[in-house]
């Protein structure tokens, strides 16, 4: 589904990306991992052309993604993005946030699924407040469901943990299992707790100071050593 070979990333003169190559499949979670400061956020903006990579070759679905491409693009090819702090509407209604998701789609596809609030109960329960009077977990649940209602075949995580209660991290970990089951899409998750990434991860990638330390299926992974990588 994803296939990124050699990209690198700049902030300006800074180079924080180099030579990441890595693969994420349909129906598994790839789990990026790492100490803060190392590029994970980086890479999610690269895949998600919210930052324009500086070089390598991004292959999505098949398709050679151009190094400019913008993020409304990439997000109508498939690439759903919850960022990390969420980036909820917070004056707008629940419904109205979950509604921005329709841009990537054909007006006969504007209405949201059942699936969404079955997904996620509370946001039928909260669908007239703004997103703003939402808790840290609940903003999360909804940011998530934002990035499904654009049907993504990609779906990029950025620490949906961080911050948020025990039973509400218990439930995102629930859809994650469920759209890895569902198989329909690849799930790259950023995260930094660690018994929550390891628990779900299908394929681990370990970066160290931009680079990948790190690139093996669940299988070739000895927990200890993965921890160990991400721990430095
Ligand atoms: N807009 C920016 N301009 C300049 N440097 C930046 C910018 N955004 C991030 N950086 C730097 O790039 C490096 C990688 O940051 P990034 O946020 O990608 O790391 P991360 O692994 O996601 O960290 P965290 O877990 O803390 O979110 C850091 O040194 C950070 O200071």
């Amino acid at each position: 589904m994803l296939k990124l070979e050699n990209l690198t990333l700049h902030y300006g003169h800074s180079q924080i990306l180099y030579d990441i190559s890595m693969e994420a499949e349909s129906g598994a979670v790839t789990c990026l991992m790492g100490t803060n400061g190392v590029g994970k956020t980086s890479l999610l903006k690269a895949i998600s052309g919210t930052h324009a990579r500086s070089g390598g070759d991004m292959v999505l679905n098949g398709e050679t993604v151009a190094k400019s491409t913008p993020a409304h693009i990439l997000a109508q090819m498939g690439v759903g993005y919850v960022p990390q702090g969420r980036d909820v509407f917070p004056l707008m209604t629940v419904k109205e946030n979950l509604e921005t998701g329709f841009a990537c789609l054909e007006r006969s596809e504007h209405r949201i699924p059942d699936e969404i609030y079955e997904l996620f109960p509370v946001l039928k329960e909260m669908q007239n407040r703004r997103g703003g009077d939402l808790s840290g977990g609940q903003q999360q649940q909804l940011a998530i469901a934002r990035a499904l209602i654009t049907k993504p075949k990609l779906l990029l995580l950025d620490e949906p943990t961080e911050g948020i209660q025990p039973n509400i991290i218990k439930q995102i970990g629930e859809v994650i299992k469920y759209l890895r089951e569902r198989g329909d899409m690849a799930i790259v998750l950023v995260e930094q707790f660690f018994d929550f990434g390891y628990e779900l991860g299908d394929h681990f990638v370990v970066l160290t100071r931009g680079e990948v330390v790190h690139n093996a299926l669940r299988a070739e992974t000895e927990r200890d050593a993965l921890l160990a990588k991400v721990s430095v």
